[in-house]
């Protein structure tokens, strides 16, 4: 990366400006993919037997020719991508984590939890991240380091829908409530359910697809999401980006700050949690 294009990504991260940009240019990945939703789009099935859209591909081209005009020069790793062309060997310094359709079954089945994911890596950790979920027109992000975490509703998506909300508003993550967690996973199965609900004494669960589990916890409304499956990096930074700046955190196996920039970009268990 130049000196010039690194200091124009310090500078624009420090001011909020970098993570602005990101949402808008999340929000536009979403008016891509809607057209594609609930509307029979094809899918295929990449070498991982995981399906990906028109929609998917669509997004992400959308999202790279962006991020490469505003930040020329900055590493990127993107689902897409790596599924084409395979993983970088090593991780920069500073580097792009896109997943342009989190989600993607659920997409395919007509649900409303997909998301549009972009974070910013720096020395292994998320300093800048952004999720749209284009079904609700809702936005997340972290605001400039140290600033919070942030919702829009950009309501432009539904027909008649009301656009009250559009502003940015501060979320956070709520206390650790008494009579129990609440908890976000995956699919949960009713014995899975019942062993979550033993172990972490939570009282409420919910199956929830994509990474919008980060950020229903980011906003308050639940307390925990564990994971034990494995995931990529780009489907848990933007989501931790925006839960850390919310107060949260999101920790691996060995209790310390999930990192990124791992061997094939791949996480192992870890959970995310709220106050
Ligand atoms: N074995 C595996 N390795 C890497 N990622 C996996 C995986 N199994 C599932 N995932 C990822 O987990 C994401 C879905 O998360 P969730 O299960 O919480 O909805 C999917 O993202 P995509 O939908 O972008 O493909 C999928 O790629
Ligand atoms: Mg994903």
């Amino acid at each position: 990366m130049t000196t010039h294009s690194d200091n124009k990504l310090a500078q624009d991260l420090n001011s909020g400006a970098l993570s602005l940009a990101l949402a808008e240019i999340a929000e536009d990945a979403a008016r891509v993919i809607l057209p594609f939703w609930r509307n029979g789009a094809t899918v295929e099935t990449k070498a991982d037997d995981s399906p990906v859209t028109q929609a998917d591909r669509a997004a992400e081209a959308l999202i790279l020719e962006r991020l490469a005009a505003a930040y020329p020069g900055v590493q990127t790793v993107a689902e897409e991508a790596v599924a084409a062309e395979g993983a970088p060997d090593a991780a920069e310094g500073w580097f792009w984590l896109i997943d342009p359709l989190d989600g993607t079954k659920g997409f395919i089945r007509g649900g409303e939890a997909f998301t549009v994911n972009i974070a910013l890596i720096h020395d292994g950790y998320p300093v800048a991240g952004v999720v749209t979920a284009p079904a609700t027109a809702t936005t997340w992000r972290a605001d400039a380091p140290g600033g919070g975490a942030l919702r829009r509703q950009f309501g432009d998506v539904q027909e008649g829908e009301a656009h009250a909300g559009a502003e940015w508003r501060p979320i956070r993550v709520r206390d650790r409530p008494q009579e129990g967690l609440a908890l976000l996973s995956h699919s949960v199965t009713d014995e899975e359910a019942a062993r979550l609900a033993a172990r972490h004494g939570c009282t409420r669960w919910q199956g929830t697809d994509s990474s919008l589990k980060f950020c229903l916890i980011a906003e308050g409304r639940f307390d925990a999401y564990p994971r034990s499956g494995p995931t990529s990096e780009w489907d848990t930074a933007a989501g931790q980006a925006v839960l850390e700046a919310a107060g949260g955190r999101v920790l691996a196996d060995d209790g310390q700050r999930l990192a990124y920039g791992k061997p094939r970009f791949l996480n192992g268990p870890f959970v995310a949690m709220g106050g």
